[in-house]
């Protein structure tokens, strides 16, 4: 399926109801206008592929995720959907930055809420050695959010005209996090595989309130299940804008729908892909989930199209902190707590 593309460089009157309308029936969509360069796109799957095939096991083992959700996922340890086994894939997440300096990794306290210097070892060298392509992406990707917020409160005529732009503010620590995904090809007869050796990512919703996904053509696999019973392939679309990456697939978590009282929706999805029919490579791909920062009290945001969606009425208001590490402790198992 084709999903639908809002060009963000468009005047506002415009985008704003086919974004809603997106927003709300599919929870996904291709944005196209953002500053992204191709150049830089490449330049970025080139460093997640070298880290991923070059970097030895032991070297990406001393960086195993930890309680910041900082570090490596290795093989088999995320289990995306409990019914059908670990996911075959390793990941490396950073977190806990600030989106106006770039600083990555950094230290947490959480008595404070308050973010303290990384440090000298907070990633592998690899990373350290490109610290500042990586810094660069990360906080382009974030002002990319935050107008993407801006233009969904607009559309849904949110009443405060800065109350999503001020719950995402770049420097207050948040638990938005930037991760990096290697699905090498398998065999079906690979036996360290465990349930159905084609999914990849099992079928799950995200925790956060907004995902950004790169696209590169040839990385197909992502589905959707809109009807809660068809799985309709995500198809690749190109970018109107010469010289430009490919517009940015979008879709909305489940703190978002919450905080909006599922006026937008948060869509099931999944990696699937057969080897030898589908592809003949691994797969990579590069997403940012971003979060409103820790401390923000999940009430329904100030609209009167959310209002009148009304359901819940005695649920205790949780942060946004609280929200997705609820969520993270379903999916993880062997992750160290190694924060103070
Ligand atoms: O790899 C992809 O295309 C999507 C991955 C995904 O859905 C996730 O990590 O939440
Ligand atoms: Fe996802």
């Amino acid at each position: 399926m084709q999903l639908s593309v809002i060009d963000i460089s468009e005047p506002e009157d415009q985008i704003l109801q086919p974004l809603l309308d997106a927003a709300a029936n599919q929870g996904f969509l291709l944005v196209d206008g953002h500053n992204f360069t191709q150049k830089e796109v490449d330049e970025l799957y080139a460093i997640s592929e070298e880290f991923f095939t070059t970097t030895p096991h032991e070297e990406k083992m001393k960086y195993t995720i930890d309680s910041r959700n900082v570090g490596y996922t290795d093989f088999n340890n995320e289990n995306l959907d409990a019914r059908k086994g670990r996911d075959y894939k390793e990941a490396y997440n950073f977190c806990q930055i600030n989106f106006v300096t770039g600083a990555l990794n950094q230290n947490f306290n959480r008595s404070k809420n308050k973010f303290e210097p990384a440090s000298a070892d907070c990633m592998p060298a690899y990373f350290k050695k490109r610290e500042i392509v990586v810094q660069n992406i990360v906080k382009k990707l974030h002002a990319n959010a935050r107008e993407i917020m801006r233009l969904l409160s607009l559309a849904m005529g949110v009443e405060d005209a800065r109350f999503f732009v001020d719950q995402f503010d770049p420097e207050k620590p948040s638990p938005a996090t930037f991760r990096l995904l290697h699905y090498p090809l398998i065999r079906n007869d690979n036996k360290a595989i465990q349930g159905d050796p084609n999914i990849r990512a099992g079928a799950h919703t995200d925790y956060g309130a907004l995902t950004l996904l790169f696209q590169r053509q040839g990385e197909q696999g992502l589905q959707l299940l809109l009807d809660g019973e068809n799985w309709m392939d995500v198809d690749f679309v190109a970018t109107t804008h010469q010289g430009f990456a490919p517009p940015l697939v979008i879709n909305f978590g489940d703190l978002l729908s919450y905080w909006t009282n599922g006026i937008l929706k948060s869509t099931i999805h999944r990696v699937k892909f057969c080897p030898g029919e589908t592809r003949n490579s691994d797969r990579y791909s590069i997403v940012f989930f971003v979060d409103p920062e820790n401390t923000t009290k999940l009430l329904p945001v100030p609209s009167k199209l959310v209002r009148e969606k009304q359901t819940r009425e005695k649920e205790p208001i949780i942060t946004s902190l609280e929200h997705l590490q609820k969520r993270l402790a379903e999916t993880y198992e062997n992750m160290p707590d190694s924060t103070a």
